[in-house]
């Protein structure tokens, strides 16, 4: 089954299995990938939900099917209306992957973090991160022959989480916003212009403290062990629960900045799971987008934001680039950002050109 699978994909990827090839001739030590076929693979099994009763949060399902169906584009617009400007989050179904290659992939994972760890040459000790497959990053990572068995594969499912869902998601909100062009912001993020974003695999909570993320969309494929919450405008935190078949979306800063705050960037945290679930792995699956480094994060020209009385965040012009730094610097941080908070005295800290970043409690 799976190698008649990985033949098809090869066949659309030549150039892709070429590469393999090379890196795996280079490697000497890899001469034989095919223990790492899924046969051989300890499979990843969903694990149970809870059985608590939780304070879920209602969030709207997209159902990207639609997307290509006459007048699809306004109806899906319209239903992502709410969700963009009030919550920050949604779920997303139909995104033009099966669940075995969703399945596979949780298995890759969770067979990497089950590797000797001079093997998975980690960002820390819980992610692994597999940026685009373009030029700027090609031959920069090391990868473990685990991962490089299955790299066709892991290219086609970034590959495909990009077109189908980042790309249709930005003309959605370019609908939104009603911009002139409809593609604008899908021309900020083509994919092989350099940007950073990732394909990460995750074990355990990840960013537990409420925070933001950085780039443009972050999505998690449905997570079965609860812990991500989201802080909603009322001040409360929900969970967010397991939809089958669903990849759950969350705005990110960049698309904020663009709009000067009118798209929402969610807070969002990971709490220790409820007690029957304690048994489990959480292993997650996430993918990051980010506009090209070079864009520039001023509001965009749209009608709805002037109206809402939108201005720019920052007091120069900042570019992805810039902005990502900036963060990072923070996040990585703990003790310069804590000093930082110190000194401002009011729970927020100055990121870049006049924005502040607030600190979210645990
Ligand atoms: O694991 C999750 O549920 C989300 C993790 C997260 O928020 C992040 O990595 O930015
Ligand atoms: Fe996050």
């Amino acid at each position: 089954m799976y190698q008649d699978e990985l033949l098809l994909i090869a066949t659309a990827t030549t150039t892709i299995t070429e590469k393999l090839a090379t890196a795996t001739l280079a490697d000497g030590s890899a001469s034989d990938l095919s223990k790492y076929d899924y046969k051989n693979l300890e499979p990843y099994v969903h694990p149970p939900e809870t059985k608590e009763k939780l304070n879920w949060a209602e969030l709207v399902t997209l159902d990207l099917e639609d997307y290509n169906r006459e007048g699809g584009k306004e109806r899906l617009a319209k239903q992502l209306e709410h969700a963009v400007h009030h919550v920050g989050f949604f779920y997303v179904k139909n995104y033009g992957l099966s669940q075995e290659e969703v399945d596979h992939q949780f298995t890759l994972a969770k067979n990497f973090f089950a590797l000797p760890t001079d093997e998975k040459a980690l960002d820390n000790a819980e992610i692994y991160n597999t940026p685009k497959f373009t030029e700027d990053f090609e031959g920069k990572y090391q990868q473990p022959d685990l991962l490089k068995a299955h790299l066709p594969e892991i290219e086609h499912f970034s590959k495909t989480l990009h077109s189908n869902v980042v790309l249709p998601l930005l003309s959605l909100f370019a609908i939104i916003l009603q911009l002139s062009d409809e593609d604008y912001l899908v021309k900020q993020l083509t994919y092989e212009q350099k940007s950073e974003d990732y394909f990460r695999y995750m074990l355990g909570g990840g960013l537990g403290n409420g925070h933001t993320d950085l780039g443009t969309v972050t999505f998690l494929f449905r997570q079965p062990i609860a812990g991500l919450q989201i802080l909603g405008d009322d001040g409360n935190w929900t969970w967010i629960s397991a939809q089958p078949g669903t990849i759950t979306v969350n705005l990110a800063d960049t698309i904020s900045h663009l709009t000067g705050g009118w798209l929402k960037s969610s807070v969002h945290r990971v709490v220790t799971p409820p007690k029957d679930q304690w048994g489990y792995d959480r292993t997650g699956l996430l993918y990051f987008a980010r506009p090209h480094n070079e864009t520039v994060l001023n509001p965009l020209d749209s009608p709805v934001l002037p109206a809402a009385g939108v201005t720019s965040r920052f007091e120069k012009p900042v570019t992805v680039e810039q902005w990502v730094k900036a963060k990072r610097m923070i996040q990585l941080n703990p003790d310069i950002a804590a000093k930082r908070w110190a000194e401002a005295g009011d729970g927020t800290v100055e990121v870049l050109a006049g924005f502040r970043g607030r600190k979210y409690k645990e």
